[in-house]
């Protein structure tokens, strides 16, 4: 008796469960298989065709080959007595399972009006609408789907980053401004506030003033450090704002402008600042600079390109200079934030770095909020005033080109993108308990399946059985995903922690997967092994994630689940909908009626996902 297939869970068992379904057929024989298999009972009223699976008559007995030869030393070596090493099937205690028992086998048919009952032995239902539009972008977007985003979820998701890299970035630069207007003394001590960075900063600050005394050097997050850091409390960003801000009261929350679109004043205004200081050594006037900003990777340039004003540029004292430093991580991820689309403004709640804070009080107020931040850090009439091309409010703060420029080399040749797979802290998806993780990030690789072949006796052999290739996100791998499983669990009235991670599947035209059985192994008999231990798939959700046109193939067959007309049930993909159904008996054993099987897609392509209960 040859194994038909792996079942669907040997991929799993690959990445989750190394124990789980590998290698029964080493120790123990076919004899011993038939005695433990569940048999298969045909529910239709006819005779059973031939080969109701569309099983192929057995192979005709060929010579040992080497696997066949490698696989009986396998044998030999698992149970050189020849004796049954194998356990017993333990049986699934439904009475574990009182939701999941209720909705399968209750003989009062279930009242959730979510549930579309489309067959009734063994019950199986569809759930129009399962996901929600949010959960499914979510899902495209992880998994980089071929599949359009409903909603604007994904920008959301970008200004979320773009706001945390924001946030961080101003952090990193609350660099005390080189004021010489009145500028109260605030009654904030900062120095308390920020602790001086443990290891000497890439990017020191600029020169002290004499006329207000400056923060010790500013503690310099790491892009990828968390938030939730402990903050002390306090107004840490109000002394900044105060020398030109028209608002009577210097407010908790300070709008911030878009960075790129400013016409900013970067380099000049602040030479002319800093060469009236006290010479530092990374904060000398570069000539370049005062011609070209820190040339940005891509988008919107920082200072206006189209017309190019005279520029009167007081020549730097000559001094030595140092030679420019490679640009660091940091000075490419800051760039990349100022390269960064334009957002709106965010809010910075002083003395509150707190991510879920900081996210909680982001604010999209209006893009005309302009200001420079370098412009507020000098009172010296520069030489070649910007001009801005509105009129520009006065600015309050944000040192934070200041900052950029002076720590940057010039003209760094190229700016690479960080890479995308670097796991980004956002607040956005932090609490519960919950992993951390880009939402934008594209990490996801599918992967075809691998199975020990039955007829050859191969390990890791294609599986011919399916071309459709899968990807796993990992348990509760976001606050969307953990909600999702969350969900799943609770329609069959069980907890998350029964959920297996969930899998992703793709078909391109022509890709399928046979049939199998979700829980054991299907053999060609149409008969199932029962793995003997949990956890085992108790339960299938099978969710669409794009619609398949009627005509396109792709349905989820069960061949075996026929209605009174004798037709086989066939489930179309829906996007958003699922089908449910249990892989067990009321007994507790593998119910061998729900084979079932992904139908090849003619064409364009097939997503589904699958959300496995297991005991
Ligand atoms: O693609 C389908 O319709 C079914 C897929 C399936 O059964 C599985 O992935 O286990
Ligand atoms: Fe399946």
């Amino acid at each position: 008796m040859s194994k038909r297939t792996a079942g669907a869970g040997y991929e799993y068992a690959n990445s989750f469960d190394e124990d789980r379904y590998v290698n029964t057929t080493t120790t123990t024989s076919d004899a011993n298989f038939d005695a433990k298999k569940t048999k298969l009972t045909l529910q239709t009223n006819s005779a059973p065709p031939p080969t109701p699976l569309g099983f192929g008559p057995p192979a005709p007995p060929k010579p040992p080959t080497d696997a066949e030869i490698y696989a009986e030393q396998l044998r030999q070596e698992a149970n050189p007595n020849g004796t049954r090493t194998s356990t017993r099937v333990k049986r699934i205690t439904t009475s574990r399972f009182p939701g999941l028992t209720k909705l399968f086998f209750s003989e009062t048919p279930s009242t959730d009006k979510r549930l579309r009952k489309v067959h009734s032995n063994p019950n199986v239902y569809v759930i129009d609408n399962f996901l929600t539009k949010i959960e499914l972008d979510h899902i495209a977007a992880r998994c980089d789907l071929d599949i359009p985003i409903q909603t604007d979820y994904s920008q959301e998701i970008i200004m979320k980053e773009e706001e945390h890299e924001q946030t961080v970035l101003l952090e990193t630069t609350t660099v005390e401004p080189t004021l010489e207007t009145s500028v109260q003394p605030t009654p904030t001590d900062h120095t308390q506030q920020h602790p001086p960075a443990p290891s000497p900063s890439p990017h020191p600050p600029p020169p002290p003033t004499q006329q207000i005394p400056r923060q010790q050097p500013q503690h310099v997050m790491k892009l990828d450090e968390p938030f939730g850091k402990p903050e002390p409390a306090g107004p840490a960003l109000l002394p900044l704002a105060q020398p030109n801000l028209q608002s009577e009261q210097p407010v908790p929350v300070v709008p911030v402008v878009p960075i790129v679109a400013q016409p900013i004043p970067i380099a000049q205004p602040q030479m002319q600042s800093f060469a009236t200081q006290p010479p530092a050594p990374l904060s000398q006037p570069q000539p370049q600079q005062t011609q070209e900003p820190y040339p940005l990777q891509t988008g919107q340039p920082l200072l206006a390109p189209a017309e190019p004003q005279p520029v009167k540029v007081k020549k730097p004292r000559k001094m030595k200079q140092k030679k420019a430093a490679p640009p660091d991580e940091f000075g490419l991820r800051l760039a990349a934030a100022l390269n960064a689309s334009p957002i709106k403004s965010i809010a910075i709640r002083p003395g509150n770095t707190d991510g879920g804070a900081v996210a909680g009080a982001a604010v999209a107020t209006t893009t005309d909020t302009t200001t420079s931040a370098t412009t507020t850090t000098t009172t010296k009439p520069t030489p070649t005033p910007i001009i801005p091309q509105t009129p520009l409010p006065p600015p309050p703060l944000q040192p934070i080109t200041q900052f950029y420029v002076l720590g940057s080399p010039p003209k760094p040749p190229t700016l690479p993108k960080p890479p995308s797979t670097e796991p980004l802290t956002s607040p956005y998806l932090q609490g519960g308990g919950v992993k951390t993780g880009s939402p934008v990030k594209k990490n996801k690789k599918f992967k075809k399946s691998y199975t020990d072949d039955s007829t050859t006796l191969t390990r890791n052999a294609e599986d011919t059985n399916r071309t459709s290739t899968f990807t796993y996100f990992t348990k509760m791998e976001d606050s969307k995903i953990a909600a999702l499983e969350e969900k799943a669990a609770s329609f069959c009235g069980t907890t998350i922690e029964r959920v297996e991670p969930l899998q992703v599947v793709k078909y391109n035209p022509g890709q399928f997967f046979g049939a199998h059985h979700d829980t054991g192994v299907l053999f060609d008999d149409g008969s199932v092994e029962f793995p003997k231990n949990p956890p085992r798939r108790v339960c299938t959700f099978f969710v669409y994630l794009n619609d398949v046109p009627l005509d396109s193939g792709g349905s989820t067959r069960f061949p075996l689940l026929k209605d009174s007309d004798g037709k086989v049930l066939e489930v179309q993909p829906v996007k958003g909908s699922a089908v449910l159904w249990s892989n067990i008996t009321k007994e507790g054993d593998v119910d061998p009626l729900t084979v079932h099987e992904g139908v090849a897609i003619t064409r364009g392509k097939k997503y589904g996902m699958n959300i496995w209960i297991t005991d």
